[in-house]
């Protein structure tokens, strides 16, 4: 059995965990988070970030996972990238409850929650994140760390790039492009390519002005 830390201790970290508990050959070993010194969970945080190494040292967990949401997107690439520099091992976590086709290719820190379908030679690359019921259809790729929320569908040939966030239910016709820094709001359908970062809304999705988006939160909690 792998004993898995997270980093983040907030609200995405708590439902990782929450997946992990429930599935046989998986444990939470705790927490890694410069905010919280507790957990809402049974297991501790352990310490903050630059507590990793030592810990990872003195064999208190396996391998990591990163549990930053979406309101941190630039965040969630450098601890990764960092501690990945560091030598620190990543997980790689799909629920029972997901189907995944042998021909898919999973990068390291993939978390995959119940309910997603990866179909024939879907790639997820490294960080990336399915929330449940995620559906991606054959031959598509997702760009690293990249967040899927809730239901979102992919075509087949769908190409997201790098730190993207899809909003709950969005949808993507097939053989569409998105580049990096994209989001997409709740319900969006993408018919075209997304070729400009920022944030997409609305069915057909139009791109919104950069003036009418609320800026990022400081504080590191998010879901
Ligand atoms: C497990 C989980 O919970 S994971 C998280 C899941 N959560 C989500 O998927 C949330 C996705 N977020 C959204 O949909 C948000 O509305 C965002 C990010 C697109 C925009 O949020 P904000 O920056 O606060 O923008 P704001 O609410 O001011 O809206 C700006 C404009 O976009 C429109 N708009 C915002 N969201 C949507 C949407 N989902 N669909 C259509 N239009 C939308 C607004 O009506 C407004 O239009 P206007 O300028 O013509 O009046």
């Amino acid at each position: 059995m792998k004993r898995t830390a997270i980093i983040g201790a907030g609200a995405l970290g708590q439902q990782l965990a929450q997946h992990l508990r429930q599935t046989v050959g998986w444990q939470v070993a705790g927490f890694f988070d410069d905010w919280y010194a507790t957990s809402t969970g049974p297991e501790p945080v352990f310490g903050k970030v630059a507590d990793v190494a030592a810990a990872y040292a003195a064999g208190r967990f396996d391998n990591l996972l990163i549990g930053i949401g979406y309101h941190h997107m630039a965040r969630r690439q450098e601890l990764f990238e960092d501690l990945l520099a560091a030598g620190l091992p990543f997980a790689q976590f799909v629920h029972p409850a997901a189907y995944v086709d042998v021909s898919a290719v999973l990068a390291p820190g993939v978390f995959v929650s119940p309910g997603c379908i990866l179909d024939l030679n879907v790639r997820l690359e490294a960080n990336v994140l399915l929330y449940t019921g995620c559906i991606v259809a054959h031959d598509s790729a997702i760009g690293s760390h990249t967040i899927m929320g809730p239901g979102v569908r992919l075509a087949g040939r769908v190409r997201i790039g790098e730190r993207c966030f899809l909003g709950v239910g969005t949808t993507i016709i097939d053989s569409r492009t998105v580049v990096a820094d994209v989001r997409t709001g709740g319900g969006a359908v993408l018919i075209h390519d997304a070729d400009a970062s920022g944030t997409y809304v609305g069915v057909p999705a139009r791109r919104l002005p950069a003036h009418s988006i609320a800026p990022e939160s400081d504080s590191l909690e998010s879901c």
